[in-house]
């Protein structure tokens, strides 16, 4: 058996023409023009390269991008100020501060002064609080992105065995509730989880969301199962060539798809998805910004 392949980057422009439809809407009913603030402290080449792909997409569905690159010495002073200066903006309807920070920087105390209705990456202690108690809030992008590919492939989730490998703030945790709102059985499984193969081995659903390169392999995967997997590791690939690399997921792609019933490819699977649910977002928190109704299939 070969898995079915779930295309990211498909996906991902669908639900980035849906977005460019509501941008243009917005634009001609009611005068107005989403915008999306990126803030960068430092020079990190790849939250550089990142941050450009996000400013060109968001263009290309027709909103303003909004580009602010700070020193690495940034004070903390100076960084809210900034944010202060965003939120107050109307032109503004989002606004995302690429992580990690540098360390000088706290970053709870740096994203809990965005204001939690501009707040695109879902990350404010309100919004956390919102969903997880079922409300209107903003939602995290990447977990938001694997909802929506996994409500397009299998339609209703409500009684499948979720398994979520990974606890963080920004995946791990988010996924769980979003995945239990529709009504599955979610499990949040860690390094530290007792028997984790065997906790996976339940699953009609694996997200992977750990960060360590390959380290669930086809064998934990029970038949049949969905595969979401979240990583983007870059690893040395010298069958390349000298000094190459290659990018790979948390899953070991080749002994998983032999055994999934679907699976998502690194790259091309859930990164992709991830941007175009922050323009998403950005249309989403500007229709509430204006009172006016919110964009159909584009939250959770
Ligand atoms: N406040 C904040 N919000 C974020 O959402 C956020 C962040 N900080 N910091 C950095 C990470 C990283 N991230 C990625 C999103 C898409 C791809 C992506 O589209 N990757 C391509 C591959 C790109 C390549 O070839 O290098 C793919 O998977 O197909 C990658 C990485 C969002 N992040």
């Amino acid at each position: 058996m070969t898995a079915d392949i779930i295309d990211g980057k498909a996906f991902a422009a669908t639900v980035r023409e849906k977005v460019a439809g509501h941008v243009a809407r917005l634009k001609e009913e009611n005068d107005i023009t989403p915008g999306l603030a990126v803030v960068l402290v430092g020079e990190d080449p790849a939250s550089q390269v990142y941050v450009r792909s996000k400013g060109k997409q968001t263009v290309e569905v027709g909103m303003n991008s909004y580009e602010h690159k700070l020193e690495v010495d940034t004070s903390e002073d100076d960084l809210l100020a900034l944010i202060a200066k965003l939120n107050s903006d109307p032109s503004v309807h989002g606004i995302l501060v690429q992580l990690p920070l540098p360390k000088h920087l706290d970053e709870d105390l740096v994203i809990n002064s965005i204001d939690p209705a501009k707040d695109v990456d879902g990350f404010h202690i309100s919004n956390v609080g919102l969903l997880g108690t079922g409300q209107k809030s903003m939602v995290p992008c990447t977990p938001l992105g694997c909802l929506m590919m996994l409500r397009d492939y299998h339609g209703s989730l409500s009684g499948m065995d979720a398994v979520v490998v990974g606890r963080s703030n920004i995946v791990g945790k988010p996924m769980a509730q979003l995945l239990l709102g529709d009504s599955c059985t979610v499990t949040i499984a860690h390094s530290r989880t007792k028997d984790l193969a065997d906790v996976v081995r339940r699953a009609d659903i694996v997200v992977a969301a750990v960060g360590r390169p390959e380290m669930v392999p086809g064998d934990w995967i029970k038949k049949g199962a969905t595969v979401i997997d979240v990583g983007i590791n870059r690893i040395d690939a010298p069958e390349k060539g000298e000094g190459k690399t290659r990018l790979v997921g948390d899953v070991h792609y080749e002994s998983a798809a032999a055994v999934a019933g679907a699976i998502t490819p690194v790259p091309g699977g859930v990164g992709p998805i991830t941007i175009a649910c922050l323009l998403a977002n950005t249309v989403t928190a500007c229709c509430r910004a204006n009172g006016l109704a919110e964009p159909d299939g584009l939250t959770a």
